[in-house]
């Protein structure tokens, strides 16, 4: 049966905003206290999916969080009416509001990891959501994420859906940026690859100094053990701690694969050499294209400026593949460069795509970051959530509803306005009508 890859791209939510809640992740911490524009955010990323669904590719679209979060303000010990929780919150802790106000969740990367049925034991596709267990405004996203996917991903016979990982340091888990599935063809049993940023339970073993890693080996086991992999077709890799030092909070800031094509900065992961033996051996039969970037033609700092490996590399529908990379890559001479040497390197990649995402990009999301990659076969494809896929029909309907609930301007002082929560709420409400999700939201529920 035919087999293919399908981007579900978070759609921005509401209260988009930059609250420099993201210690390791540069532009976060740079853009703390700018203006944002939700609206301009939103229709940013549906520019992005339409453009992939018109070139054939299989697009959806995966719904936003309830924010701000008043339920776990309430955890928190703030009361009375969702106004007067919002109210107190902001005089007495400000930055709390702004992390459970965060409209994170649209970077689905970190929402899950997939792995694809012909890669688990019960032929099935599996999906563990993230604990996302390092920052606070992201540890809070995945019950209601789990119940996206469940809606969107609904028969049993076909998909299978995991609890989050235990919320603790030692089984950090950031998802499907941090994963990435090599294979000839997408139906093929494929090589699954978990890069993590440091060990757990092993002390003696290299960390970075400045930054956090959030991503640990034993979440990485975890759920390479939940979701049933063969081991010989699983390959873990530590990133290279100086890398995550210097701003690669994820490994999809450094690095990006699609099938046969492993697309990477040399300064990466520690152990490169070993690791892409490792990948060759379990990949088997026929060609593997490791792309390396050198340092000397992109520096470090130019990749997570530019966001160059925050890119898709996308399999195109008469052969080949493009690459989807963000604005900053034009205005960033080195990788610039890059790019059109690439495209005449005689690997897959043909093509440059460039798109403006710069709402998301300031708060370090790009492209990559931007989308949950699913491969599914047609009968998958079949039992899918229709009404989540992109068309020109829901195109149209939601930058309409975008048009009609969204601001164009968000300042962190704006969070504690009761009239923004309910503008909010009355917007999801109607999204789950649009996407058919049903009752996912807390407020609804
Ligand atoms: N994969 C891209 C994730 C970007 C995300 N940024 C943020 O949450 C920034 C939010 C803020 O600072 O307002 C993060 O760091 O996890």
């Amino acid at each position: 049966m035919r087999a293919f890859e399908a981007n579900f791209d978070g759609l921005v939510g509401p209260t988009h905003n930059y609250a420099g809640l993201s210690f390791g992740n540069v532009a976060s911490m740079g853009n703390e206290a700018a203006p944002s524009n939700p609206k301009e955010a939103a229709k940013q990323g549906l520019q992005k999916m339409k453009a992939l669904a018109d070139l054939g590719l299989y697009q959806g679209v995966l719904a936003p969080q309830e924010r701000p979060d008043v339920h776990t303000l309430r955890k928190l010990g703030f009361s009375g009416s969702d106004a007067e929780v919002l109210a107190q919150a902001a005089r007495q802790a400000p930055k709390v509001l702004a992390a459970v106000s965060s409209a994170s969740s649209m970077w689905t990367a970190n929402a899950a990891t997939v792995s694809p049925s012909a890669d688990t034991a019960d032929g099935r596709v599996h999906f563990t959501p993230a604990n996302l267990v390092n920052k606070f405004h992201r540890s809070t996203e995945h019950p209601v994420t789990g119940r996206i996917l469940q809606a969107m991903f609904t028969d049993e016979r076909h998909f299978a859906h995991h609890p989050a990982l235990p919320s603790v340091d030692h089984f950090g888990d950031e998802g499907a940026a941090n994963h990435t599935r090599f294979a000839q063809q997408y139906g093929d049993a494929g090589v699954e690859f978990f890069v993590f940023g440091k060990y757990a339970f092993d002390s003696r073993q290299p960390a970075p100094q400045r930054f956090p890693a959030r991503h640990t080996f034993e979440a990485s086991q975890a759920v390479a053990r939940l979701h049933g992999l063969n081991p010989a077709k699983v390959v873990y890799a530590q990133q290279n701690p100086a890398v995550i030092d210097a701003g690669v909070f994820h490994n999809d800031v450094i690095a990006v694969g699609n099938l046969n094509v492993s697309f990477y900065h040399q300064e990466a992961f520690l152990n490169t050499a070993e690791v892409n033996a490792q990948l060759r051996a379990a990949m088997g039969e026929g060609e593997f294209h490791f792309v390396e970037v050198p340092t000397a033609e992109v520096p470090v700092l130019d990749a997570v400026k530019s966001y160059l490996f925050n890119s898709q590399l996308i399999a195109l529908p008469d052969g080949g593949m493009a690459i989807v990379v963000p604005e900053e890559c034009r205005k960033t001479a080195s990788v610039w460069a890059y790019l059109n040497k690439l495209v005449t390197l005689g690997t897959p990649i043909r093509e440059v795509k460039v798109f403006n995402l710069t709402q998301s990009m300031s708060n370090g999301g790009g492209p990559a970051c931007l989308r949950l990659r699913v491969v599914l076969n047609e009968a998958e494809q079949a039992a899918v959530n229709p009404a989540v896929w992109m068309n020109d029909g829901l195109f149209s309907r939601l930058n309409g509803w975008v048009d009609r609930h969204y601001r164009d301007r968000l300042v962190e002082a704006d969070l504690a306005d009761p009239q923004l929560l309910l503008e909010s709420r009355t917007a999801l409400d109607e999204l789950t009508g649009i996407l058919a999700l049903g009752a996912v939201y807390p407020f609804q529920r």
